[in-house]
């Protein structure tokens, strides 16, 4: 269980919300009304106060990197440190299986990273994301660059993620997406999250 009580980060706020063990929560909003902002405050990566628990221990009794490491969090445009995609993965035998699934031919783990489209950068980004095994996914359009089979195949994986108990915060401008995905959705605004 992800739990958050009385969270504020640039002047917006405060959040409260609760998103069970295999439960997906949906986030809708226009552009610019934060909500990259919020899931980069759970994460903990910009500065931020409030009350964030899994299963019912505070982030604080966490270092930063244990933290994340706990809290997947992929960005709209996932960073990358090194020249080729197989360098970022500690098992990449571990991730085959949703490579093919994701439509990526099994060679680009000798790819650069230079070389990738967005679509390839966002399924790449969001396996190696899941290698790292966190027990909470924070998704910021995680499909926005994905053509439809893709997309499905993208929602397929995370939904196993789900269904293995994780709870999932995800942020997309596709309300129907928002509606296959989720049971519960919001709209982030005027600074609040509002049912539906
Ligand atoms: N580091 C920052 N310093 C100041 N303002 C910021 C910073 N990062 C984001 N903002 C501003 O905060 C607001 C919310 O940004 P955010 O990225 O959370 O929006 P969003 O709801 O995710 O938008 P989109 O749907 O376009 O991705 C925007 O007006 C943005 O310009």
């Amino acid at each position: 269980m992800l739990s958050i009580h009385n969270l504020t980060f640039q002047g917006l706020g405060p959040f409260a919300f609760e998103v069970a063990d295999g439960e997906c929560v949906a986030i809708q909003g226009a552009s610019g009304t934060g909500k990259s902002l919020l899931l980069r405050a759970i994460a903990d990566l910009d500065p931020n106060a409030g009350d964030v628990r899994l299963d019912g221990v505070a982030r604080e009794a966490f270092t930063g990197p244990q933290w994340r490491r706990r809290v997947g969090y992929l960005a709209t445009d996932a960073g990358w440190w090194r020249p080729r995609v197989g360098d970022h993965f500690a098992d990449w035998s571990a991730v085959e299986a949703d490579v093919e699934a994701f439509g990526l031919p099994p060679d680009c783990r000798d790819w650069e990273v230079a070389r990738l489209s967005t679509g390839e950068r966002q399924r790449l980004a969001l396996l190696r994301m899941l290698g790292g095994g966190p027990k909470v996914l924070l998704l910021d359009e995680p499909t926005s660059a994905l053509d439809e089979a893709t997309t499905h195949a993208v929602e397929a994986r995370i939904e196993r993620q789900r269904e293995a108990g994780c709870p999932v915060v995800w942020v997309t401008h596709d309300a129907a997406q928002a509606r296959r995905v989720a049971l519960r959705r919001f709209t982030l605004r005027d600074g609040e999250l509002q049912a539906g």
